[in-house]
């Protein structure tokens, strides 16, 4: 792939990490207001010269939006709400509901929790 292109979007949510110790300051219920960059990579470039429009990612800004933004993340997720479950989890779902509409490849999504910490997922290219 030639050509790559990113986007950042956030929210806010409170989450707790429960697998944590008690003494973990983790462990207790905070918030974060939370980065999600998704990086995407094509080929060749669409005309006019776009690996995907920013535009046709705004479907992960509703999705973030509506399931995500000022809610509890352990409710809100299966899966403990680590930076790194949550990337695993962005990607999942932009893989099934955007990738199909685009000419592009989802490669990254990394979910920043401030601005000094960070996790990322690598997708699998086939
Ligand atoms: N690998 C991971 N480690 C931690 C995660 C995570 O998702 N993945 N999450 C947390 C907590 O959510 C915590 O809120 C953030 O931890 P940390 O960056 O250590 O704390 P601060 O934001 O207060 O940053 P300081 O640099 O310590 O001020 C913990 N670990
Ligand atoms: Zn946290």
């Amino acid at each position: 792939m030639s050509y790559r292109i990113g986007k950042s979007f956030t929210f806010d949510a409170a989450h707790y990490l429960p697998s944590l110790p008690p003494e973990h300051k983790c462990s207790r219920l905070h918030g974060h207001t939370y980065t999600v960059e998704v990086v995407l990579s094509a080929a060749s470039l669409a005309p006019p010269g776009f690996v995907t429009d920013f535009g046709e990612l705004g479907p992960l800004r509703h999705y973030l939006d509506a399931t995500l933004d000022h809610q509890h993340l352990n409710r809100a997720l299966d899966v403990e709400p680590t930076s790194e479950n949550l990337a695993r989890h962005i990607a999942d779902w932009f893989q099934e509901n955007v990738e199909p509409t685009i000419p592009a490849r989802l490669e990254i999504v990394r979910v920043h929790e401030s601005p000094t910490s960070w996790a990322e997922y690598l997708v699998p290219q086939p």
